[in-house]
């Protein structure tokens, strides 16, 4: 290296130190900040062993629970600096019930994933999707799940090509089910044949990833430098064009035979694509632009989400084989009666049962609920939270209340298949259940989430043999801000079954 690229990199690295030292001063203030003059007990009295909430996680948050019950609680989880969590059903629910003009999901969102610089605003102005995948998902159920269904099979054939000669095969458990997902959960979004197009797929799912990954950046930095680290870090129109490139022809296609046709139109497409299309008003919100930008962000709230919790639930399965026998009995028996269908994945109690308790030992974020408060809000406890600040409910310390769960520490796969209540199902959400959050913002893609990995699992179970590797337990989780993600370099060993069974009604 010569003498010039020396003091170069060290000139890069002295920056890079200094925007580093900078950010970490921001946060310290920050966080001091916010905990001065508050009633709301802070976890950490300064700001170092603040930010270790951050990094140490659930144990931290338990604590801090266990130590103020029914109090709110002031924690720096990032991104939202010095949030305010509540702990206990009582003041979970009055933030479940307020009003959205005063507890904003929008106002959280819009921080969690700087949506003013990662995904643009349009989305979440006008958000289309919500609407729609509360009743057009609901409307079309049925025949969602068959093409669900069809593909998962060509998406597990795809990905994991399983030998004749039945070995074990090794591959790594997230990034494997993300593959997968991205294909099945694309049927349903924008239909065949573009579902399987690879490069469609990775343009879905590194989008997903890199909003993520900016928005991190992004709020590492104070407000006020948003605009120009904002710009520096994202370039969500590169994926909006690209993604133009390869859908723009079937968009034009599609308008071309609707304006023809109309209502008329007799095999029109029933895919996510085709009902923006229909409900977007004539103008902007119909350009190829806009369309294809709801492609993204529905993928961003779909896939990685629905593949962090498959794999946690595959970790569960691995680690818990006397589940397999039960599971594929109950899968087996069902099946016979009700074919591959919505109805049969709603019958199997065990099956619920096993994903809703590997979705409260293990949900996919640290903080559910999330909102910002647009004004001062008292609390029925006489305690003052201010305008501007970022609440929500610790998932851990409901889940993990022995209260509500019985050994709440350990893993019952049949603890909600016990008795007949309803309320116990994987889509039940509630002040006692938060994996989907609760109240009116409840994810609304559960209901097709859930049925999508009992389907997975369901062929899984019923074609393949899986097990941890040899000598390793279940994969620790790791934690990245309020998000909890199942092992990310973990594999999972899978073998295909002598006598599977394939679902009968696919078409391919
Ligand atoms: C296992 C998979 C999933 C998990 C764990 C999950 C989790 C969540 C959580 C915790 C929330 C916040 C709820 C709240 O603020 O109270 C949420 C909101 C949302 N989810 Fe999901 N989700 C999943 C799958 C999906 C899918 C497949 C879709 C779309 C088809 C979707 C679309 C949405 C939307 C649009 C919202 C915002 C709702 C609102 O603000 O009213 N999610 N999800």
């Amino acid at each position: 290296m010569s003498a010039a690229e020396g003091s170069n990199v060290f000139s890069s690295w002295h920056s890079i130190g200094i925007v580093v030292l900078l950010a970490v001063l921001y946060w310290a203030a920050h966080i001091v900040l916010s905990q001065r003059n508050s009633a709301i007990p802070a976890v950490g009295p300064q700001w170092l062993k603040g930010l270790t909430v951050v990094t140490r996680h659930r144990e931290q948050l338990l604590w801090a629970c266990s130590q103020y019950p029914d109090r709110l609680i002031r924690i720096p989880i990032f991104p939202f600096g010095g949030a305010v969590v509540a702990n206990g059903s009582k003041l979970i629910n009055e933030i479940r019930t307020g009003p959205d003009d005063t507890f904003s999901p929008k106002g959280a969102v819009e921080k969690f994933i700087q949506s003013a610089y990662t995904t643009g605003s349009i989305v979440a102005e006008t958000a289309l999707h919500k609407p729609i995948i509360r009743n057009q998902f609901t409307r079309n159920a049925d025949s969602v799940f068959l093409d669900l269904m069809d593909e998962i099979v060509f998406a597990f054939d795809n990905v994991l090509h399983l030998p004749e000669s039945q070995e074990w095969v090794s591959f790594p458990a997230l990034d494997t089910f993300v593959q997968v997902l991205a294909g099945c959960t694309n049927r349903v979004f924008v239909g065949l044949p573009l579902c399987r197009n690879r490069e469609y797929q990775q343009i879905v799912t590194n989008y997903a990833t890199q909003v993520v990954k900016s928005a991190y950046i992004i709020n590492m930095f104070p407000d006020w430098c948003h605009p120009v680290i904002g710009r520096l870090v994202t370039r969500p129109q590169k994926y909006v064009e690209k993604l133009i490139g390869i859908l723009g022809p079937t968009i034009d296609e599609r308008w071309k035979s609707y304006r023809v046709y109309g209502k008329e139109w007799v095999d029109k497409p029933d895919d996510f694509l085709m009902w923006v299309m229909q409900d977007a008003s004539p103008g902007y919100l119909q350009s190829n632009e806009v369309l294809v930008t709801y492609v993204l962000f529905i993928n961003f709230a779909s896939i990685h989400t629905t593949s962090m919790q498959f794999t946690h639930a595959m970790y569960d399965l691995a680690s818990h084989p006397e589940c397999v026998e039960p599971l594929r009995d109950e899968a087996r028996a069902t099946l016979r009666d009700h074919g591959w269908t919505k109805t049969a994945m709603e019958q199997m109690r065990k099956l619920d049962s096993f994903m809703r308790e590997s979705a409260r030992m293990g949900p996919t974020n640290l903080v559910s609920l999330p909102r910002k408060l647009l004004r001062d809000w008292t609390f029925s406890d006489g305690t003052m939270v201010k305008k501007g600040t970022y609440m929500g409910a610790s998932t851990f310390s409901v889940h993990f209340d022995e209260d509500k769960y019985a050994n709440a520490r350990i893993f019952d796969p049949w603890r909600f298949c016990k008795d007949e209540k309803s309320s116990d199902k994987l889509v039940a959400s509630s002040t006692e259940f938060l994996a989907f959050g609760a109240g009116k913002h409840a994810c609304p893609g559960r209901f097709f989430a859930a049925n999508e990995m009992k389907a997975l699992l369901c062929f899984v179970l019923l074609n393949m043999d899986i097990k941890l590797m040899d000598g390793k337990g279940r994969p620790t989780d790791e934690y990245f801000g309020n998000s909890i993600i199942p092992n990310r370099s973990a594999h999972l060993l899978f073998r295909r079954l002598e006598c599977g069974e394939r679902p009968r009604m696919m078409a391919s």
